[in-house]
């Protein structure tokens, strides 16, 4: 039978109807008359999956056939977001759905507020290789995401008396139409056991691993669509399950829980996603969950996506695997393993080939959040690798004796085993020794891990080291999530823009046009009224009318401020009720915050309960409440940042320069029209560089600033002492005002921030509330702020994920599109 290629079903109204019906009769198996909106949801997303499935098993059959180099992006993280409305965006199929649904009675928006987001990412680091897989798709780049299927993914968050309490994520537990399971293709992964030395057939000496437990690798595809090119890529994310599901003798035997231990052991590999995203716990099941997923993706790439008579000392030239950050990096001694001890490769031709199979690119510059395993951790758990790592640790140590002959003290700072404070492996080292490239994600960033984080290895290794300025996908932050803006702009200057963010230079003269400037305010009206629709169904939180929206999201972490952004509200409170300041005079605002704290992450959660007792006083005072406003809805995600950046005056992006490597959600804010208030760190710099001074307000010290003021020691209640301002802030927040006169409520925060303060909030307090000040002045006049907003819109391109794919292709990964 001549199977020709796979067709997509007709991009017709009634082509569409058909499908979807044929889809929940017989796929969801309901009547239509019959059917919950999950019922209809899920049909709908399997039927426009159809429509992408025809492009998707073309463009694989193609991609193999062509033997063209891949790209492998390796990532524990993924957070994707809705895919329902970004299928439909992708396909060009919204108008058709939305028509063929009405005609069954049915709306789209219904259905598209019924999907629960994948949350199986923290925040940054899982949101850019979103962003990433999204622009490689549109970009026509043969590309695989691998990753992990966490059964719940980063918790729900809830406030009970204003503090964080923590929801499990069963996300999958309404079905999950997206995803294409593989059971056949499952991998077998090895754990544990020891090594041992034998002579192989041909008489050579080598070494190999007797494992002493397994699990199976099930793979889960899930498709990640190009922007009306007609590509869509793979993401495979690996699901654990027991090789040996249920052992019979042993239920016979009545010990039912014994019988089915293995499953609910193996399955712990996958089931949930670690909630950190800058202390690791160092726990032994995120080790699995690390190598369980590079185990499983190596094999995949080289059984599956390689002719079997592949020559491997040729791989650099099919994949290159990015690891995204150090939590993937296992995989280069697997790399290892699997060459040398299965393939029989000799060790020098195989860690040349690793070597080009691999780049890392680096999220962070706390101290704290670059991965070390223990030796004594690796060896019960991975003891082949654990030999392997000391094995490509001597190869390198030797040559950097031979390079630096007699500096024992160079070696002993590069090596990739520390002894200090216990024998482990520092994973950021491996990486840099293995990888083809390093890079950070932003300029200062980069330049910050060559002179404080690798300086010795930068020094070696100056050409290894590059920087990749992150970027975020335009179809999601802009096209979708601001559909006002985006007519606004399509009227103006096209469509071309979604696909070539640099287009919206063109926009840059109607900076210029009243009525343009105006149009531009009716959209961030109208996104305004849009977001308070929403918190008053979700949350139950009322925006009030006309305030400037001060937005401040991102996960909660003491290097981000939260804090100082509170002591800034606490002031301006502070000083209307103490009448130091007229109420006319005050520019009425409203402050929304939105972040999830590490369950484990003591000072986080203070902020937070903080934030909501200010919030709750704040509103309850009539002397303020209609000039002061705290929002805090709940469980901030992808799917709650689509509404809320949209709407946003003012982007908070005030982290202590040098902390924040990046930061993407200044981007989006810009990129929608807000202005952005920031200190230089992470990519504001470079925001700053391109709207210009005048249109982005900058304040506190910079990151050479910061290094003298700790090398000359701070002491955070001395300034308390100078600044009447803030003293009198920080002495409110202590006061028991804002927790029915409890003064000890506060104690943990007003206590950390007056003799810790370890990211210099009250340092940078006077410069970061006279920045606001400046804030107050601009807004007092729309227009002049319409027209800033719109030049921050159009100097931003530069901040398209797209960018940031085109600069791995050609300055590391050396691939190209098909
Ligand atoms: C093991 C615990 C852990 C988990 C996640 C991480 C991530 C690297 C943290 C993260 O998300 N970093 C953020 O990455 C973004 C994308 O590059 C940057 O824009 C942010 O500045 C950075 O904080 C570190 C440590």
């Amino acid at each position: 039978l001549a199977v020709g290629p796979v067709v997509s079903p007709p991009h017709s109204v009634d082509g569409f109807v058909k499908e979807f019906l044929r889809e929940l009769n017989f796929g969801t198996g309901v009547l239509l008359s019959r059917a919950t909106v999950n019922d209809q949801y899920v049909a709908l997303a399997r039927t426009v999956a159809h429509y992408l499935a025809a492009r998707w098993l073309e463009g694989g059959r193609t991609r193999r056939e062509a033997g063209v180099k891949v790209v492998g992006y390796l990532s524990a993280e993924y957070l994707l977001g809705r895919q329902l409305g970004n299928a439909l965006l992708a396909t060009g199929l919204r108008d058709i759905v939305e028509e063929g649904l009405e005609s069954c009675g049915i709306n789209l928006s219904t259905l598209r507020a019924q999907e629960v987001e994948p949350g199986l990412g923290n925040g940054g680091l899982g949101r850019l290789a979103a962003c990433f897989i999204d622009s490689l798709a549109t970009l026509n780049v043969p590309c695989i995401g691998y990753g992990i299927r966490y059964e719940y993914g980063i918790f729900r968050q809830t406030f009970v008396d204003g503090r964080q309490v923590e929801q499990p994520d069963a996300w999958l537990s309404l079905g999950s139409p997206w995803e294409f399971p593989h059971p056949e293709a499952a991998v077998q992964v090895d754990f544990g056991g020891t090594t041992e030395e034998y002579v192989d057939e041909d008489g050579t000496p080598r070494r190999r691993w007797l494992p002493s437990w397994n699990v199976l690798g099930v793979p889960y595809n899930y498709m990640v669509p190009g922007y009306h090119n007609g590509r869509v890529n793979t993401l495979r994310l690996w699901s654990a399950q027991a090789t040996k599901a249920f052992d019979l003798q042993i239920f016979n035997s009545g010990d039912y829980a014994e019988a089915v231990r293995a499953q609910t052991f193996a399955e712990n590999i996958s089931k949930v996603l670690y909630p950190e995203d800058s202390t690791p716990q160092g726990r032994e099941l995120r080790l699995q969950q690390q190598y369980f997923f590079v185990a499983c993706s190596l094999r995949d790439f080289i059984e599956r996506e390689l002719p079997a008579d592949f020559d491997l000392h040729d791989l650099p030239e099919r994949i290159i695997f990015q690891l995204n950050d150090t939590h993937p990096v296992i995989a280069v001694p697997e790399l290892m393993r699997l060459l040398v001890d299965e393939r029989k490769m000799d060790w020098d031709e195989a860690w040349a080939v690793t070597q080009k199979c691999f780049a890392y690119t680096c999220h962070t510059l706390l101290p704290e959040a670059l991965e070390v395993w223990p030796t004594e951790m690796l060896a019960k758990l991975l003891p082949r690798h654990l030999e392997i790592i000391y094995q490509i640790n001597d190869g390198f140590l030797r040559e950097v004796r031979e390079a630096f002959p007699g500096d024992e003290m160079r070696a002993r700072r590069m090596s990739i085993v520390t002894d200090y404070p216990e024998r482990a492996v520092r994973m950021a080292y491996l990486a840099t020794v293995a990888g083809a490239k390093v890079n950070g994600v932003a300029e200062l960033h980069s330049q910050l891990l060559r002179d404080k984080v690798l300086p010795d290895f930068s020094e070696y290794w100056p050409e290894k080291f590059t920087n990749v300025t992150n970027g975020v996908t335009p179809r999601r932050f802009i096209r979708l999530a601001n559909w006002n803006f985006t007519r606004l702009i399509n009227e103006t200057i096209g469509t071309g823009w979604v696909t070539d963010l640099d287009r919206l230079a063109e926009l840059e003269p109607y900076a210029e046009d009243p009525e343009f400037r105006a149009r531009f305010r009716q959209v961030k009206a109208a996104n305004k009224e849009r977001l308070a629709k929403l918190l008053v169904a979700r949350d139950g939180i009322v925006l009030p009318e006309g305030h400037l929206l001060d937005v401040m999201v991102k996960r909660l972490h003491e290097y981000k401020r939260q804090s100082m952004k509170l002591l800034h509200i606490l002031s301006t409170y502070e000083q209307i009720i103490s009448g130091a300041i007229d109420p006319a005079t005050v520019t009425p605002r409203t402050f929304v915050f939105g972040a999830k704290a590490a369950p484990g992450y003591k000072m986080a959660k203070e902020t937070i309960f903080a934030i909501n007792a200010v919030a709750a006083t704040l509103a309850a005072d009539e002397r303020t409440n209609h000039l002061l406003t705290v929002a805090f809805p709940a469980n901030y995600n992808v799917t709650l940042a689509e509404k809320l950046i949209p709407a946003a005056d003012l982007s908070e992006q005030i982290s202590l320069a040098g902390k924040e490597a990046s930061g993407t959600g200044n981007m989006k804010f810009a990129l929608n029209g807000a202005l952005t208030i920031g200190t230089d760190d992470g990519a504001n710099v470079e925001i700053r560089e391109l709207v210009g001074d005048d249109n982005f307000i900058l304040f506190g010290m910079s990151e050479p600033e910061v290094a003298d003021l700790q090398a000359r020691g701070y002491n955070p209640a001395a300034v308390y002492e100078s600044n009447p301002l803030l003293k009198r802030a920080i002495d409110l927040l202590a006061s028991g005002h804002f927790t029915e006169g409890n003064r000890d409520a506060m104690n943990p925060l007003v206590m950390d921030l007056l003799y810790n303060d370890r990211f210099l909030a009250l340092a940078d307090f006077q410069s970061y509330i006279e920045a606001q000040a400046k804030v107050d002045e601009l807004y007092a006049d729309p227009d002049a702020w319409s027209r800033k907003a719109i030049l921050n819109v159009a100097r931003t391109g530069f901040f398209s994920s797209d960018r940031s794919m085109r600069e791995y292709l050609d300055r590391i990964w050396h691939a190209k599109a098909l």
